[in-house]
Protein backbone atom coordinates (compact mmCIF):
# COMPACT_ATOMS: atom_id res chain seq x y z
CA UNK A 1 0.00 0.00 0.00
CA UNK A 2 1.16 3.60 -0.89
CA UNK A 3 1.74 6.42 1.63
CA UNK A 4 -1.30 9.13 1.86
CA UNK A 5 0.83 11.51 3.37
CA UNK A 6 5.06 11.92 3.49
CA UNK A 7 6.52 14.48 5.43
CA UNK A 8 10.38 14.39 4.76
CA UNK A 9 12.98 16.36 6.26
CA UNK A 10 10.35 18.95 7.15
CA UNK A 11 12.14 22.03 8.41
CA UNK A 12 10.50 25.27 9.29
CA UNK A 13 11.90 28.38 11.08
CA UNK A 14 9.97 31.56 12.56
CA UNK A 15 11.38 35.09 11.93
CA UNK A 16 11.42 37.10 15.12
CA UNK A 17 12.56 40.40 15.70
CA UNK A 18 15.93 39.82 16.56
CA UNK A 19 16.54 36.18 15.47
CA UNK A 20 14.94 33.20 13.39
CA UNK A 21 13.45 30.42 15.68
CA UNK A 22 13.24 26.80 13.92
CA UNK A 23 10.14 25.29 15.01
CA UNK A 24 10.53 22.09 13.03
CA UNK A 25 13.82 20.40 12.54
CA UNK A 26 14.15 17.67 9.55
CA UNK A 27 10.79 16.01 10.54
CA UNK A 28 9.69 12.64 8.48
CA UNK A 29 6.61 10.93 8.87
CA UNK A 30 4.51 8.52 6.70
CA UNK A 31 0.83 7.34 7.30
CA UNK A 32 -1.48 5.36 4.76
CA UNK A 33 -4.79 5.52 4.19
CA UNK A 34 -6.71 3.49 7.08
CA UNK A 35 -4.37 4.45 9.73
CA UNK A 36 -4.19 6.51 12.71
CA UNK A 37 -0.66 8.22 13.43
CA UNK A 38 -0.94 10.04 16.59
CA UNK A 39 2.03 12.74 17.02
CA UNK A 40 2.67 13.32 20.67
CA UNK A 41 5.21 15.13 22.98
CA UNK A 42 5.15 17.43 25.40
CA UNK A 43 3.73 21.77 25.14
CA UNK A 44 6.04 23.33 22.94
CA UNK A 45 7.94 20.68 20.75
CA UNK A 46 6.10 21.28 17.33
CA UNK A 47 3.34 19.36 17.00
CA UNK A 48 0.60 21.77 16.01
CA UNK A 49 3.15 23.21 13.72
CA UNK A 50 3.17 20.19 11.94
CA UNK A 51 -0.30 20.14 11.73
CA UNK A 52 -0.64 23.55 10.44
CA UNK A 53 2.21 22.90 7.83
CA UNK A 54 0.30 20.55 6.61
CA UNK A 55 -2.89 21.93 5.41
CA UNK A 56 -0.47 25.45 5.00
CA UNK A 57 -1.91 27.56 8.06
CA UNK A 58 1.15 28.61 9.11
CA UNK A 59 1.34 31.68 10.80
CA UNK A 60 2.35 34.79 8.63
CA UNK A 61 5.71 34.91 9.99
CA UNK A 62 6.83 31.41 9.38
CA UNK A 63 7.93 29.70 6.44
CA UNK A 64 9.36 26.43 5.13
CA UNK A 65 13.02 26.17 4.43
CA UNK A 66 13.42 22.32 3.37
CA UNK A 67 11.58 19.59 2.96
CA UNK A 68 8.56 18.78 1.76
CA UNK A 69 4.74 17.49 2.38
CA UNK A 70 3.04 15.27 0.08
CA UNK A 71 -0.24 13.82 0.06
CA UNK A 72 -1.10 10.73 -2.53
CA UNK A 73 2.26 11.51 -3.90
CA UNK A 74 1.33 15.08 -4.93
CA UNK A 75 3.93 17.69 -3.77
CA UNK A 76 1.53 20.32 -1.36
CA UNK A 77 4.86 22.11 0.45
CA UNK A 78 8.03 23.23 -0.36
CA UNK A 79 9.67 25.39 0.49
CA UNK A 80 8.25 28.25 -2.45
CA UNK A 81 5.65 26.10 -2.73
CA UNK A 82 2.35 26.14 -1.08
CA UNK A 83 -0.73 24.07 -3.05
CA UNK A 84 -2.91 23.74 0.17
CA UNK A 85 -5.49 25.87 -0.69
CA UNK A 86 -6.42 22.81 -3.32
CA UNK A 87 -6.59 20.16 -0.76
CA UNK A 88 -7.79 22.31 2.56
CA UNK A 89 -11.34 21.23 3.55
CA UNK A 90 -11.83 18.95 0.51
CA UNK A 91 -9.36 16.53 0.32
CA UNK A 92 -7.83 17.24 4.02
CA UNK A 93 -10.51 17.75 6.76
CA UNK A 94 -9.43 19.61 10.34
CA UNK A 95 -10.84 19.54 13.61
CA UNK A 96 -9.21 21.69 16.43
CA UNK A 97 -9.15 21.77 20.27
CA UNK A 98 -12.01 23.86 20.39
CA UNK A 99 -15.21 23.49 18.59
CA UNK A 100 -15.73 26.80 18.11
CA UNK A 101 -12.78 27.44 16.27
CA UNK A 102 -14.24 24.41 13.78
CA UNK A 103 -17.60 25.50 13.99
CA UNK A 104 -19.34 29.12 13.15
CA UNK A 105 -21.31 30.06 16.15
CA UNK A 106 -23.20 32.18 14.54
CA UNK A 107 -24.68 29.50 11.87
CA UNK A 108 -27.13 26.76 12.78
CA UNK A 109 -24.92 23.37 11.80
CA UNK A 110 -27.11 22.78 8.54
CA UNK A 111 -25.95 26.10 7.11
CA UNK A 112 -22.24 24.84 8.21
CA UNK A 113 -22.53 21.49 6.06
CA UNK A 114 -24.42 22.92 3.43
CA UNK A 115 -21.62 26.53 3.14
CA UNK A 116 -18.92 23.29 3.05
CA UNK A 117 -20.89 20.91 0.43
CA UNK A 118 -21.79 23.65 -1.65
CA UNK A 119 -18.09 24.78 -1.74
CA UNK A 120 -16.52 21.49 -2.30
CA UNK A 121 -19.11 19.70 -4.31
CA UNK A 122 -19.98 20.82 -8.00
CA UNK A 123 -23.31 21.66 -8.78
CA UNK A 124 -24.66 19.22 -5.71
CA UNK A 125 -28.65 19.95 -5.36
CA UNK A 126 -30.51 20.64 -2.20
CA UNK A 127 -31.85 17.39 -2.21
CA UNK A 128 -28.29 15.91 -2.15
CA UNK A 129 -26.87 18.91 0.27
CA UNK A 130 -29.36 17.74 3.01
CA UNK A 131 -29.22 13.64 2.25
CA UNK A 132 -25.00 14.06 3.10
CA UNK A 133 -25.88 16.37 6.08
CA UNK A 134 -28.30 13.82 7.45
CA UNK A 135 -25.81 11.18 6.96
CA UNK A 136 -22.73 12.18 7.80
CA UNK A 137 -24.65 13.13 11.18
CA UNK A 138 -25.90 9.68 11.45
CA UNK A 139 -21.85 8.04 10.94
CA UNK A 140 -21.26 10.65 14.19
CA UNK A 141 -23.20 8.49 15.59
CA UNK A 142 -26.03 11.58 16.32
CA UNK A 143 -29.13 9.86 17.00
CA UNK A 144 -31.30 12.81 16.43
CA UNK A 145 -29.71 14.59 13.53
CA UNK A 146 -32.74 16.78 12.71
CA UNK A 147 -32.44 18.79 15.70
CA UNK A 148 -28.28 19.01 15.64
CA UNK A 149 -29.03 20.27 12.11
CA UNK A 150 -31.25 22.92 13.49
CA UNK A 151 -28.93 24.02 16.28
CA UNK A 152 -26.50 26.86 16.82
CA UNK A 153 -23.48 25.56 18.38
CA UNK A 154 -24.08 26.97 21.51
CA UNK A 155 -27.07 25.40 22.04
CA UNK A 156 -25.84 21.72 21.54
CA UNK A 157 -23.34 19.83 24.23
CA UNK A 158 -19.82 19.66 24.32
CA UNK A 159 -20.02 16.19 23.00
CA UNK A 160 -22.16 17.05 20.42
CA UNK A 161 -20.57 19.75 19.29
CA UNK A 162 -17.26 18.12 18.49
CA UNK A 163 -18.75 15.16 16.89
CA UNK A 164 -20.47 18.02 14.96
CA UNK A 165 -17.01 19.86 13.89
CA UNK A 166 -15.77 16.30 13.20
CA UNK A 167 -18.96 15.59 10.99
CA UNK A 168 -18.03 19.11 9.34
CA UNK A 169 -14.30 18.13 8.67
CA UNK A 170 -15.67 14.57 6.86
CA UNK A 171 -18.52 15.66 5.23
CA UNK A 172 -16.36 16.27 1.79
CA UNK A 173 -15.40 12.88 2.24
CA UNK A 174 -11.27 13.62 2.99
CA UNK A 175 -8.90 11.50 2.14
CA UNK A 176 -6.80 12.34 5.47
CA UNK A 177 -7.96 14.31 8.82
CA UNK A 178 -6.07 16.63 11.16
CA UNK A 179 -7.13 16.12 14.22
CA UNK A 180 -5.18 18.86 16.71
CA UNK A 181 -6.46 18.11 20.74
CA UNK A 182 -9.81 17.79 19.72
CA UNK A 183 -10.54 15.93 22.45
CA UNK A 184 -8.46 17.86 25.11
CA UNK A 185 -11.51 19.89 26.49
CA UNK A 186 -13.76 17.11 26.58
CA UNK A 187 -14.46 15.25 29.54
CA UNK A 188 -12.68 11.63 30.18
CA UNK A 189 -16.15 9.77 29.60
CA UNK A 190 -16.65 12.05 25.94
CA UNK A 191 -13.39 11.27 25.45
CA UNK A 192 -13.64 8.23 25.14
CA UNK A 193 -16.44 8.04 23.08
CA UNK A 194 -14.85 10.78 20.45
CA UNK A 195 -11.76 8.51 20.40
CA UNK A 196 -13.97 5.30 19.52
CA UNK A 197 -15.69 7.44 16.69
CA UNK A 198 -12.59 8.35 15.16
CA UNK A 199 -11.75 4.50 15.17
CA UNK A 200 -14.95 3.72 13.36
CA UNK A 201 -14.42 6.36 11.22
CA UNK A 202 -10.92 5.36 9.83
CA UNK A 203 -12.07 1.91 10.03
CA UNK A 204 -15.37 2.08 7.89
CA UNK A 205 -14.16 5.19 5.61
CA UNK A 206 -10.54 4.27 5.09
CA UNK A 207 -9.51 7.62 5.67
CA UNK A 208 -6.04 8.35 7.17
CA UNK A 209 -5.74 10.48 11.21
CA UNK A 210 -3.12 12.95 12.31
CA UNK A 211 -4.15 12.64 16.00
CA UNK A 212 -1.90 15.66 17.80
CA UNK A 213 -2.29 14.91 21.59
CA UNK A 214 0.17 15.78 24.36
CA UNK A 215 -1.63 12.60 26.10
CA UNK A 216 0.36 9.47 25.20
CA UNK A 217 -2.01 7.28 27.02
CA UNK A 218 -4.97 8.23 24.95
CA UNK A 219 -3.21 7.83 21.89
CA UNK A 220 -1.83 4.35 22.97
CA UNK A 221 -5.83 4.15 22.81
CA UNK A 222 -6.49 4.93 19.77
CA UNK A 223 -3.59 4.98 16.99
CA UNK A 224 -1.55 2.60 14.99
CA UNK A 225 1.66 4.43 14.67
CA UNK A 226 3.80 7.03 17.16
CA UNK A 227 5.56 9.71 16.54
CA UNK A 228 7.41 11.40 19.50
CA UNK A 229 7.83 14.65 19.08
CA UNK A 230 10.57 16.93 21.26
CA UNK A 231 11.87 20.40 20.21
CA UNK A 232 10.95 20.04 17.10
CA UNK A 233 12.18 17.20 16.01
CA UNK A 234 10.56 13.31 15.77
CA UNK A 235 12.82 11.98 18.09
CA UNK A 236 10.90 8.09 17.57
CA UNK A 237 8.43 6.86 14.99
CA UNK A 238 6.84 3.87 14.96
CA UNK A 239 4.08 1.27 15.26
CA UNK A 240 2.10 2.06 18.55
CA UNK A 241 3.31 -1.13 20.28
CA UNK A 242 6.54 -0.94 19.11
CA UNK A 243 7.60 2.90 20.22
CA UNK A 244 5.15 2.52 23.74
CA UNK A 245 6.41 -1.39 24.50
CA UNK A 246 10.18 -1.01 22.99
CA UNK A 247 10.79 2.42 23.23
CA UNK A 248 14.29 3.54 22.04
CA UNK A 249 14.86 6.96 22.97
CA UNK A 250 15.11 8.16 26.60
CA UNK A 251 12.64 11.16 25.72
CA UNK A 252 9.83 8.27 25.37
CA UNK A 253 10.82 6.71 28.22
CA UNK A 254 10.45 9.53 30.11
CA UNK A 255 6.76 10.51 28.54
CA UNK A 256 6.28 6.73 29.29
CA UNK A 257 7.02 7.09 32.79
CA UNK A 258 5.11 9.99 33.23
CA UNK A 259 1.83 8.38 33.42
CA UNK A 260 1.04 7.02 36.43
CA UNK A 261 -0.74 4.01 35.98
CA UNK A 262 1.82 2.77 32.59
CA UNK A 263 3.55 -0.16 33.88
N1 LIG B 1 4.47 31.95 14.72
C1 LIG B 1 5.36 31.65 15.66
N2 LIG B 1 6.37 32.51 15.97
C2 LIG B 1 7.27 32.21 16.92
N3 LIG B 1 7.27 31.05 17.62
C3 LIG B 1 6.30 30.17 17.37
C4 LIG B 1 5.30 30.42 16.38
N4 LIG B 1 4.47 29.34 16.35
C5 LIG B 1 4.93 28.48 17.28
N5 LIG B 1 6.03 28.97 17.90
C6 LIG B 1 6.83 28.30 18.93
O1 LIG B 1 7.18 27.04 18.43
C7 LIG B 1 7.19 26.06 19.47
C8 LIG B 1 6.31 24.91 19.06
O2 LIG B 1 4.96 25.33 19.11
P1 LIG B 1 3.76 24.33 18.81
O3 LIG B 1 2.48 25.09 19.06
O4 LIG B 1 3.93 23.72 17.50
O5 LIG B 1 3.97 23.24 19.94
P2 LIG B 1 2.98 22.12 20.50
O6 LIG B 1 3.79 20.89 20.67
O7 LIG B 1 1.77 22.05 19.65
O8 LIG B 1 2.58 22.70 21.91
P3 LIG B 1 1.18 22.65 22.69
O9 LIG B 1 0.98 21.20 23.07
O10 LIG B 1 1.40 23.53 23.87
O11 LIG B 1 0.13 23.17 21.75
C9 LIG B 1 6.73 26.78 20.72
O12 LIG B 1 7.87 27.15 21.47
C10 LIG B 1 6.02 28.00 20.19
O13 LIG B 1 6.11 29.07 21.09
Amino acid sequence: MSELLTVSGLTVTARLAADDLRLLDAVDLELRAGQIIGVVGESGSGKTTLARAVVGLLERNVRVDQGAITLAGQTVVAPGVDRTDRIRGSAVGMVFQDASRSLNPLMKVRTQLAEVLRRHVRDITRAEVERRSVEVLAQMRITDPTRVLDSYPHQLSGGLRQRAAIGLAVVTRPALVIADECTTALDVTTQTKVVELFRTLVDELGIGLLFVTHDLMLASDLCDRIAVMSRGRVVEHGDADQVLEQPQQEYTRRLLAAIPSWS
